[in-house]
């Protein structure tokens, strides 16, 4: 690559003069076997320009394959690792859309561009020189463009980064609404809404190609303005030739090389001067690029010992957005202890929950677990020590085994847990039916049971179930409260429910309110009588 960029180099700076002596003294005189050796030289140089652009293009083509997909890979991965906060806000196909939207704009407006310069620049001293030795006052009328060009470029690549900011702003609102619609699609069709969200794409597309539109008429106008400029000072060196003709300094053959071989040396320092306008126009995408890079990821620490001794929040308060959602929490849950979260929608139970898996960190306070800050732990070892059912299950679009062993290990004992597994039984493929996206295909109950399955699949030391049962028929319910009270599997149960048969077994009850402790009840030590009958649940009676 470098000796053919040296060739070419070399052969670019002769060629003017090839091309003149093939004139003055092969066609004037009509010698034709000189223009036959000039030919053969020009062709020479033609064929290894082809050449070159070719294994140029090539090169191109594999950096920049290469360093798209490096960037997206780390995006997928590095928006996998960020903190849960971040996609509470957007959800994580927004900000892993955006990344990749910015990845593309800049790889698209970069590539053929920066990869170039390196042969540009060869290209140009060749030129260059050949141009000065032909005629260095051609040549300087034709070096003058270059400062009227970047002039020009300067003055218009502001332009290009604002209006590359818009178009980008777009996009990431159009992700956004992408996003909403996907996850929303049931409640479109549920509430009609169809024609009003098609509107929206309309309008929102619309906004898309207004932007772009403007992005590319500043373009074109940049590239005729340029052009424009060059044809000016173009048609003024046949006058300037013709003068230099007329005084002999120059032949009719020196002139016409000088013309061809000029638009060789403008075409690579056009691109060059366009560097500027190019940055300004990716400087939107890296910015926002380098925004989602710089998102917290979830830290990493010691490993944990196995199981669970305790676990303690110590005056635990948690903020979201401006509002407080968890206020001066603190309790303890020992080894062997089963423990249940209560309260009314809203209290904080499913947020308590998020704080122990460390999907929220506390506002102020600390979470121990066996006298260590959780926060202190290597997340994803931390993270295997518990088994979870959240409020919010998804079934991945696979089969039921698959759903159920997410770790590839086979099928285990809890199979053996019939109020959860017995249902499988009456399909045809058994644990290899499909579930559908996102479980579609299966009663809500139905995904409830697969995803306990799930958890129990994993022979983690901790439990912790949100709301597990909500869909679960009258017998089910009851199964799964005599599971909860056996069970001698775990070294701490926690759950969060509205289900009050289960707490019967429980050795402490949690009562949230408003985001604080209303109150702790434990075993044989009963705390303030709970007012049960307030929560909505058909199974309250059980617990009164
Ligand atoms: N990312 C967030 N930003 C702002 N507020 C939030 C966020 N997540 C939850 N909240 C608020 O925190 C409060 C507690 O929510 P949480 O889901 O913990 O309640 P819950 O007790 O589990 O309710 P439910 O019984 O309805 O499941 C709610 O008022 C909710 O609006």
């Amino acid at each position: 690559m470098m000796l053919l960029a040296l060739l070419i180099s070399a052969l670019a700076s002769i060629t003017p003069f090839i091309s003149q002596s093939m004139i003055d003294k092969g066609l004037v005189p009509l010698q034709i076997p000189h223009v036959v050796y000039c030919a053969l030289l020009l062709i020479l140089f033609y064929v290894s320009k082809q050449l070159i652009e070719y294994l140029q293009k090539k090169v191109e083509i594999t950096i920049s394959n290469d360093i798209g997909k490096k960037l997206q890979v780390k995006a997928i991965s590095h928006g996998m690792k960020i903190k849960s906060t971040y996609y509470k806000e957007h959800g994580i196909y927004k900000i892993i859309s955006d990344a990749f939207f910015d990845i593309g704009a800049i790889l698209t407006i970069a590539q053929n561009q920066f990869l170039t310069v390196f042969i540009l620049a060869f290209e140009i001293v060749g030129v260059g020189i050949g141009l000065y030795l032909l005629d260095w006052r051609l040549a300087l009328c034709v070096t003058a463009l270059i400062p009227i060009k970047y002039l020009l470029n300067s003055f218009l690549s502001k332009r290009a980064e604002r209006l590359s900011r818009e178009v980008r702003d777009q996009n990431k609102a159009y992700h956004r609404w992408l996003d909403d619609v996907v996850q929303g699609i049931i409640d479109i069709k549920l509430w009609g809404l169809h024609e009003k969200k098609v509107q929206e794409y309309s309008e929102l597309v619309s906004e898309i190609n207004h932007a772009s539109k403007k992005q590319q008429l500043l373009q074109t106008k940049n590239n005729s303005l340029s052009t424009s400029v060059e044809q000016v000072v173009f048609t003024g060196l046949y006058i300037v030739g013709a003068y230099l003709i007329l005084g002999g300094s120059l032949t009719l053959g020196g002139l016409i090389s000088f013309l061809s071989f000029a638009s060789y040396l403008l075409l690579p320092v056009t691109i060059l001067l366009q560097l500027k306008y190019i940055l300004r126009q990716i400087t939107p995408n890296v910015d926002s690029l380098k925004a989602f890079f710089q998102m917290e990821e979830e830290t990493s620490g010691q490993l944990p010992a196995d199981g669970a001794g305790c676990i303690e929040f110590s005056h635990v308060s948690l903020e979201l957005g401006g509002k407080r959602i968890l206020q001066d929490i603190s309790f303890s849950l020992h080894r062997g202890e089963k423990i249940a979260v209560i309260g009314e929608n809203g209290s904080g139970k499913s947020t308590l929950i998020n704080l122990i898996l460390r999907l929220y960190e506390p506002t102020s306070g600390q979470i121990l677990l066996n006298g260590v800050p959780i926060q202190n732990y290597e997340i994803e070892a931390y993270r295997r020590l518990f088994n979870v059912v959240t409020q919010g299950i998804h079934l991945f679009n696979g089969t039921i085994r698959e759903n159920v062993c997410l770790d590839d290990n086979p099928l285990g004992e809890e199979t053996e847990i019939s109020f959860c597994s017995d249902f499988i039984g009456r399909w045809q493929e058994e644990f290899d039916t499909p579930v559908g996206n996102d479980g579609t295909k299966l009663s809500g109950g139905e995904r409830q049971k697969i995803a306990l399955l799930r958890a129990l699949h994993r022979k983690a030391k901790i439990l912790i179930l949100d709301e597990p049962t909500s869909s679960y028929d009258i017998e089910s319910s009851a199964n799964f409260d005599n599971f909860i009270k056996e069970t001698e599997a775990f070294d701490l149960v926690l759950i969060v429910t509205h289900h009050l048969g289960v707490l019967d077994g429980m050795d402490q009850v949690i009562e949230l309110q408003d985001g604080k402790i209303a109150d702790i009840k434990k075993e044989g030590q009963p705390g303030r009588q709970c007012d049960y009958q307030n929560l909505s649940d058909a199974g309250s009676e059980v617990c009164l």
